[in-house]
């Protein structure tokens, strides 16, 4: 799976957005036909985005938001994106499995499909969400917190308290079918700490990546969702140890007190897997 550190939206309407996301260090580039583009617009930003895919030369690897396939831009999306090369298409407000499918047969050929999971129906649906994934191109789920928040009725709550169950149901509904979980965005882009705080708190449930609005918020969450310097050191020490004639035979060792098991080995494994080269 290639890293998802950070998902970048833009609006396709935007067309000093996308000249810009061309050499921008994001993992990912979302052009936007949905919630950032108005309904007097939505043509001219079709048109843009498709012209943007065709034309190529991203850095980042680039993606297309649809509109919603009950709205009246969603078919005409599709349509547009039919034969433009597009190799990502994010969908919105999916709401349940059935969605999913229905999505799947509709994706232009050899596209990957990220679900946004951003209304109450899809939160209590996500296992069989994520099960769809099996027989469709299904690759991320990616929360809509700012969706979400209206959705539930919760409003902007300190330290997303009212989301924490459905931050980690996302998570393992993605990884019992090895898809990516994109956390939501942080609304706020010139609170640099806010971000970053939200960005170690998608880490520890186990978020791949976070959905960006602006380019100052590419850096911190590159940062928080690559692997730090001590859990490098920790992963070489880990497979050093393993790799000693001591540890030949045994399933778990002791390390600095600790005890590890060969999982742990396979874990730092892939780890170091995913590190630049050099590093
Ligand atoms: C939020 C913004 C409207 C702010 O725009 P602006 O005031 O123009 O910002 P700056 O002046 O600081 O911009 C500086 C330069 O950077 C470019 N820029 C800004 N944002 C982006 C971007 N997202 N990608 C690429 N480049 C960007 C500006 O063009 C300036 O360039 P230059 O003039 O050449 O120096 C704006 O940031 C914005 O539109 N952000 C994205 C909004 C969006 O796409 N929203 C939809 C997705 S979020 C969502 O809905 C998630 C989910 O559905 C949910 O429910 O939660
Ligand atoms: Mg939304």
């Amino acid at each position: 799976m290639r890293p998802a550190r950070s998902v970048l939206f833009l609006p396709a309407s935007n067309p000093r957005a996308i000249d810009k996301v061309r050499s921008l260090p994001c993992d990912v580039a979302i052009l936007d036909l949905e919630d950032a583009v108005a309904p007097e617009a939505k043509s001219d930003a079709r048109a843009a985005a498709v012209e943007a895919v065709r034309a190529g030369g991203f850095a980042p690897r680039l993606g297309v938001r649809i509109n919603g396939l009950d709205t009246p831009w969603g078919e005409a999306d599709l349509a547009a994106l039919a034969a433009s090369g597009v190799q990502l298409i994010v969908a919105p407000k999916v709401d349940d499995a059935a969605a999913v499918r229905s999505l799947a047969g509709r994706v232009p050929a050899g596209a990957a499909l990220w679900a946004m999971i951003e209304t109450p129906g899809a939160l209590l649906d996500l296992p069989a969400i994520a099960r769809a994934a099996s027989a469709t191109p299904l690759e991320a789920l990616m929360l809509g917190v700012n969706d979400l928040a209206v959705g539930l009725g919760t409003g902007a709550a300190p330290d997303r308290e009212p989301l924490k169950p459905w931050l980690a149901a996302a998570v393992a509904a993605a990884r019992a079918h090895g898809l990516l979980a994109i956390d939501g965005v942080y609304n706020d882009f010139a609170d640099a700490d806010g971000l970053t705080a939200e960005c170690a708190q998608a880490r520890l449930f186990g978020f791949d990546g976070k959905s960006l609005i602006h380019p100052s918020q590419i850096e911190p969450a590159n940062a928080a969702f690559s692997p730090s310097a001590e859990e490098v050191a920790q992963a070489r020490a880990l497979v050093a140890a393993f790799a000693a004639p001591e540890a030949a035979g045994k399933g778990a060792i002791r390390i600095d007190g600790r005890m590890v098991e060969r999982l742990h080995l396979a874990a730092a494994e892939r780890l170091l897997a995913r590190l630049d080269p050099g590093r």
